[in-house]
């Protein structure tokens, strides 16, 4: 209705307004409390921390036992109207949505941000970081899975096991005839809707005719075989967002035996001191502090920036850093000793083909009817997966975005850009603009997480460390990225549309010649940043003497009780987005508690 369309424009324009003006917050000091003895919570089977892509799905599985009571505590707000739109992600990203972290200033990459901090946006509400995401389902590939499964010799996590958990989240539409699917990879009854954006765009048309000129394969990349290049299947529903907590918890908020309660801050676990079970969580929530018990386990699904603080605060992690901290060691372990990031560097084009221009108006008309420019992060869909001569490991280490990129004021705050680096960049008339963005996808180079102090209210401190390693070999591996960007630009579909590289001299890189291979190296180190996928702060492993935090089923080593569930878990970065793969694991870990307690075989 007219009156629909009026609150939308309204929304949007104030969301914008608002985000523009938003400072991130330095610390969580909004959730200290004004008391210091615990009031009691009640007792729960399950106290789940953290209602993001992970915690929403354990969530709603283990309530599904009726005479389990599950207590679900998340820090954030449930999401609202404009977090549905899904264009609109990095305006929810300053806004309360977002913990609003950064890292400590970076020798080797974010050089053109601010302080060289990469920006670490992270969400924050029931829905977690799927509130903010770009909404892309993707599995990453089989070889990711068959190579986890031999390092934890556990067969239950190769591909073949893990497939039916991805089929059952899962409600897939082909609504796209032309996508490549295979249609025996996906589910259909499922709480997760994957689709494609409507109307297919010309530029994904481009950007697949490019490929096919190249001899690549047009695959469906959650399908048999992910190399290739692609249309992105999305997350959304009737064009909405469906982050996991729309997709997991909604349909089942009637169930008696789950209790979700909302700005709540956990700041430690308690364990019992002889046995080293954890007992209960203590939280904040509006200014009071609370302890609630848990009869059965603890879940820690806080996500890879969230979770290794948490433990370090309740004596698991690192003995010499809790040690310096005052913190009394209750498990020896590495905890966020070993972060893992994706890393991606856009590199800017001109075209003479104009990408449709609407009024706001119209596109809300679009949106609510499920269609359009509005109801996807990036209506530009096409992507491709490819290997470089560096890749060793049996999987695509390289992926390519393409996206239209008109510069604005929120991109520069989004990314966290310097006035220097993006000037240089950006201010200047680049006619029909589109960005070919690589991604490096197999990060050799680790970073890690700490605590600043005991004091839980401080943010952690995160060195991400991106392209760091001693061979050079991320850097290689983005250059060579970038190099096949160039490949596909050549093309006779990209030249069709006139399209010409529209990169600067970068103040900071003038030492080299403009576009020889040190001047790309430089504008790498300058412009690459963290592509929001942190893993491996918590990883997986059968040993704990060597770096590992928790067992294949989840547990904490060291202590009784206590699980992680979220993307810490995974050891090394994937081919892959990790949303598809948070739901996976809650799906999994879900069934490996039931058959545990004896309730599934
Ligand atoms: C901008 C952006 C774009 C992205 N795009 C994609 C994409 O297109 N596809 C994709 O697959 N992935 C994408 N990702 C990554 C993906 O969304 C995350 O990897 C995934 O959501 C992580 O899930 P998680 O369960 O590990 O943690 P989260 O979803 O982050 O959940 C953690 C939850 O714990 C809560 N929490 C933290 N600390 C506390 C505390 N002390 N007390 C109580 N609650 C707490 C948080 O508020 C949050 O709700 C993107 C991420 C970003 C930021």
């Amino acid at each position: 209705t007219p009156e629909e369309v009026h609150y939308y424009e309204k929304l949007i324009n104030s969301e914008v307004t608002k985000a523009l003006q938003y400072e991130l917050p330095k610390d969580a000091k909004e959730y200290q409390p004004q008391d210091k003895v615990p009031r009691d919570f009640g007792s729960f089977d399950f106290v789940i921390v953290g209602a993001g892509s992970t915690g929403s799905v354990i969530a709603s599985r283990l309530s599904e036992i009726g005479k389990w009571k599950i207590l679900l505590l998340e820090a954030g707000q449930y999401p609202n109207n404009f977090t549905m739109i899904p264009r609109y992600f990095a305006i929810s990203a300053f806004s309360e949505y977002n913990w609003g972290f950064k890292s400590t200033p970076q020798k080797t990459a974010c050089l053109g941000a601010v302080e060289n901090r990469c920006l670490v946006h992270r969400g924050k509400g029931v829905g977690g970081t799927s509130l903010i995401n770009e909404l892309v389902y993707s599995r990453g590939n089989i070889n990711d899975y068959n190579r986890l499964s031999k390092l934890l010799a556990d067969p239950s996590w190769d591909y073949e096991h893990v497939l039916p958990y991805f089929k059952k989240s899962e409600n897939f539409h082909k609504n796209n005839p032309n996508a490549p699917a295979d249609l025996e990879f996906h589910g259909t009854n499922g709480y997760l809707n994957t689709n494609y954006h409507l109307p297919p765009s010309n530029y994904t048309d481009i950007f697949l005719k490019a490929n096919r000129e190249l001899g690549i394969n047009i695959t469906d990349y959650n399908g048999l075989n992910e190399e290739g290049a692609t249309i992105l299947q999305i997350n959304t529903k009737h064009g909405k967002r469906l982050d996991e907590a729309s997709a997991f918890i909604a349909p089942v908020m009637g169930r008696s035996n789950l209790v979700i309660s909302v700005e709540s801050y956990v700041n430690k676990i308690e364990f019992d001191k002889h046995t080293k079970e954890a007992i209960a969580v203590i939280f904040t929530k509006h200014n009071r502090t609370y302890r609630v018990k848990a009869k059965k386990e603890i879940i820690m699904s806080t996500g890879t920036i969230s979770t290794p603080p948490l433990l370090m605060l309740s004596g698991i992690g690192p003995k010499k850093h809790l040690d310096s901290i005052g913190i009394p060691v209750i498990s020896d372990l590495e905890v966020g000793s070993s972060l893992r990031e994706h890393v991606f560097c856009g590199v800017q084009f001109s075209s003479n083909t104009s990408y449709p221009s609407q009024s706001l108006q119209e596109q809300i008309k679009q949106y609510l009817s499920g269609y359009g420019d509005l109801t996807a992060s990036n209506p530009i869909d096409g992507a491709g997966w490819y290997r470089t001569t560096i890749e060793r490991k049996g999987s695509p280490d390289i992926e390519m975005v393409m996206s239209s990129s008109t510069p604005s004021e929120l991109g520069k705050k989004f990314l966290g850009w310097d006035d220097e680096t993006w000037s240089a960049l950006f201010n200047i008339t680049i006619p029909n603009p589109f960005t070919l963005t690589p991604v490096l996808l197999h990060s050799q180079s680790t970073g890690r997480v700490r605590l600043q102090s005991n004091d839980p209210y401080q943010f952690p401190v995160i060195d991400y460390n991106l392209l760091s390693d001693s061979n050079n070999l991320d850097i290689d591996s983005l250059y060579e990225g970038i190099q096949m960007a160039l490949n596909l630009t050549e093309t006779e579909a990209f030249q069709r549309i006139g399209a010409k590289l529209e990169v600067r001299q970068l103040p900071a890189c003038t030492d080299y010649e403009f576009l020889t291979k040190n001047y790309w190296y430089c504008y790498i180190r300058q412009t690459a940043m963290a592509a929001y996928h942190p893993v491996g702060t918590c990883p997986m492993g059968p040993d704990p003497m060597k770096g590992a935090v928790v067992d294949s089923n989840l547990n904490v080593y060291g202590v009784g009780r206590l699980r992680v569930a979220d993307a810490s878990i995974l050891p090394f970065t994937f081919s892959g987005h990790p949303n598809a793969v948070c739901v996976m694991i809650g799906e999994k870990i879900s069934e490996v508690i039931k058959y545990e307690y004896g309730i599934s075989n």
